[in-house]
């Protein structure tokens, strides 16, 4: 029965959280991602220009999965693709003795940019893979057989490093009771359903909440656009910034908490998470850490979430579940 647990590291801004994972006889620094399925990484069969400055995964480790390539898009329009590889993977001493592994022959300047990330640790529902002809298992379907317990945690934390932890939860990392609320997997993600939402311009409870999805890949809080601009109603100096793409807020601004009631609990995100990071660098003007969900077609519980609570990922029973505790 395997446990395990391993550091998430943030980047700038909390704007991702990076963990060390073995692969082969490479240890590669990869974005766990909830929202998506695919294990990839950059290989020394990537194009230099592309791969200049990461990690590669040298696929001479690995068995050849004849014939099977992946290519994925993801929401913000970053994108890779590849071929496929098994081989021996370990995160936090747990270990996956044949894991497709998605090597990368072409990715989008996003990733090329992102020098801290080898590649992507996918933890949605293995239905979401884009592993053809045959979709392959995330690395957690890969050993969730083997482990004391079918489940994964969560624990990032703003500015500092929180951890990933696979087969247990632990109880030393959060406080109160966990609150457990049902997922849907029809569309391959750790997907649910908020009750409410209050805090900023929403002082009155916004009532009806809505679907949504616990995506550890994306950084920001992504909201339905009534309660965004509710929120920030309430917030000296905040606007929405059309060339932005987003709203904005000023930089010294401590805006108010903001709270998220799921499974009959309330959590709050502490305003300052609110306040996410300067346009650009020396900038006073900062973009806002919760921004409209318009155009995604549910609700993206992003790192500026997550930082709030502690999260479990539970697939241990005769459904999956999701649990959320305060930190
Ligand atoms: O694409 C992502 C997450 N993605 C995870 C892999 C690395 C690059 C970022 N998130 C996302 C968040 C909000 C969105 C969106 C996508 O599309 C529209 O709005």
């Amino acid at each position: 029965c395997q446990t395990g647990e391993v550091a998430a590291d943030p980047q700038l801004y909390d704007q991702s959280y990076l963990s060390p994972v073995t692969i082969g006889n490479s240890e590669l620094m990869l974005d766990f991602d909830t929202g998506s399925a695919d294990l990839w990484c950059f290989s020394t069969e990537s194009p230099a220009v592309q791969s200049a400055g990461h990690g590669l995964y040298n696929p001479s480790t690995g068995t050849e999965l004849d014939g099977a390539f992946w290519d994925i898009t993801y929401g913000d329009q970053s994108a890779a693709s590849g071929n496929v590889f098994a081989d021996k993977v370990v995160v936090g001493g747990v270990t996956a003795t044949k894991q497709a592994i998605e090597a990368a022959t072409s990715v989008s300047y996003e990733f090329t940019e992102d020098v801290a990330s080898d590649g992507l640790l996918g933890l949605a529902f293995s239905s979401i893979n884009t592993i053809l002809p045959q979709p392959q298992t995330t690395f957690f379907d890969t050993v969730r057989n083997t482990l004391a317990k079918a489940v994964f945690t969560v624990d990032l934390k703003k500015g500092a490093a929180g951890s990933y932890t696979f087969g247990y939860i632990d109880s030393s990392k959060y406080s109160g009771a966990i609150t457990y609320v049902p997922v849907n997997t029809a569309n391959g993600f750790w997907q649910f359903t908020a009750d409410g939402y209050s805090g900023g311009g929403n002082n009155a409870s916004t009532g009806r909440g809505g679907v949504a999805i616990a995506d550890t890949g994306t950084s920001l809080l992504y909201l339905p656009a009534s309660v965004a601009k509710g929120y920030y109603s309430g917030v000296q100096g905040a606007s929405f910034d059309f060339r932005q793409g987003g709203y904005t807020l000023p930089c010294s601004a401590t805006p108010p908490d903001f709270n998220v009631a799921i499974g009959g609990k309330t959590f709050t995100v502490p305003g300052s998470y609110i306040n996410y990071a300067p346009l650009r660098a020396g900038s006073s003007t900062c973009f806002g850490g919760i921004q409209a969900d318009s155009g995604i077609g549910f609700s993206i519980f992003g790192d500026v979430f997550l930082k709030a609570v502690y999260a479990i990922f539970d697939d241990s029973g005769s459904s999956p579940k999701l649990g959320f505790a305060a930190q």
